[in-house]
């Protein structure tokens, strides 16, 4: 199968079309892929790690408010449909995926324009601008929360889960963590902001950090790319504690992630189908800052379930965060109850099913 791919910006658009692509490698020795993304995104730096094809197109996304800038975006995009357009005349797929992220925009819209088939992969229990235009010209949705079923049309939407769940879990153990210096007998807790890391987070523990080298657990603290200079800084005069590490980022999360008791952490799509997949009790701090507040929704559907607890980022202080930290950490039954919780909303077999539904549109 010929599977051209589009998602960008941040982390969360980017790794399910990686996790994507490596499970299809794995059931389809002569399939082969296009990524289409922009320079600017994320997708730029972490694509080519992975010796992906990776072709660009410009395009930037829509205000909200009513600006001048909204006519560039438009001739943006017609002139992102054109190329897009070009390179898929040039490549062919069998079908095409878009993971979220404005650039998908103009890549799926002239896709299902050419007649390919296409799919778009919506992470969040609430759509972007982008899927909501797009859904009209698709033939499939592929959603990972019941919550987003709603917003597109019934007979296009299916239920598939994010395929990074599937990909955290052929992980094991505390290598990742060893890797970085840390003790696997310890319990360990991971802080960070999404992918792109978050400056609310970032100050509330920077506050704590010499409350927390009293605590019998360690922590692992990714500060996010931006943000790690300036930190570093702030934190000389504090000292940082032996049983903290601090990283900018990290490219092997599912290492990582498979050796961590507790995780600290916006309430990002992609984010959530890794800790559920593989049953991480988490503290969710949603970022104020997303469309429709989609953060706060996702982060609700675990916290119901007992798989989350979660502080507002109004109400976020060192404070707070240390307190309930330790409320999950030192109280074993609490611990494996948010274990359990999380769990049953994991859906590790998600790359498959979304795999599935690629090759029944390739049959049509
Ligand atoms: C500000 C914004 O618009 N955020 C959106 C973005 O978040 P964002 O890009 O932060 O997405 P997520 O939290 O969903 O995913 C982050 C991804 O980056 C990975 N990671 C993170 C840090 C690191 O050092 N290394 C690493 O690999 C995580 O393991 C995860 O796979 O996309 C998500 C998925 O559509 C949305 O739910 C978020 O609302």
């Amino acid at each position: 199968m010929r599977i051209a791919v589009s998602g960008g910006g941040t982390g969360g658009h980017i790794y399910p079309a990686l996790a994507l692509i490596r499970e299809i490698k794995k059931r389809d020795h002569k399939a082969s892929f296009l990524y289409i993304g922009t320079e600017n995104g994320l997708e730029s730096n972490i694509v080519p790690r992975e010796d992906i094809p990776f072709k660009s197109i410009h395009i930037t996304g829509f205000k909200r408010k009513v600006s001048f800038e909204n006519v560039k975006t438009v001739l943006r995009f017609l002139k992102g449909v054109k190329d897009s357009k070009r390179i898929l005349k040039e490549f062919k797929p069998d079908v095409v995926i878009g993971t979220g992220g404005y650039v998908c925009g103009p890549v799926v819209y002239a896709a299902a324009k050419l007649g390919i088939p296409t799919i778009i992969h919506e992470q969040n229990s609430v759509p972007g601008l982008t899927n909501k235009f797009l859904s009209r010209y698709v033939d499939k949705i592929a959603v990972c929360f019941e919550e987003a079923k709603p917003f597109f049309p019934e007979a296009k939407t299916v239920m598939t889960g994010n395929p990074r769940a599937s990909e955290v879990i052929d992980y094991k153990g505390k290598k990742g963590l060893v890797s970085l210096g840390m003790d696997p007998n310890k319990k360990t807790v991971l802080i960070f902001g999404g992918s792109r890391g978050a400056r609310p987070i970032n100050n509330a523990v920077i506050k704590v950090l010499a409350e927390l080298r009293e605590k019998p657990y360690q922590i692992l603290y990714i500060t996010g790319e931006v943000h790690y200079e300036a930190i570093l800084k702030e934190i000389e005069l504090n000292a940082n504690p032996e049983n903290v590490v601090i990283k900018a980022f990290v490219h092997n999360m599912p290492e990582i992630l498979s050796g961590i008791d507790l995780a600290v952490t916006r309430a990002g799509a992609t984010t959530l189908a890794e800790l559920t997949a593989l049953g991480i009790p988490s503290i969710l701090i949603p970022s104020p800052y997303v469309t429709d507040n989609h953060q706060e929704k996702n982060a609700r559907a675990l916290s119901e379930h007992g798989a989350a607890d979660i502080i507002l980022e109004k109400d976020l202080t060192g404070g707070n965060l240390v307190q309930m930290m330790d409320s999950i950490l030192m109280d074993p039954v609490k611990h494996m109850d948010m274990k359990q919780a999380a769990k049953n909303k994991g859906v590790p077999d998600s790359a498959e099913r979304l795999y599935q539904v690629m090759k029944e549109l390739k049959k049509k």
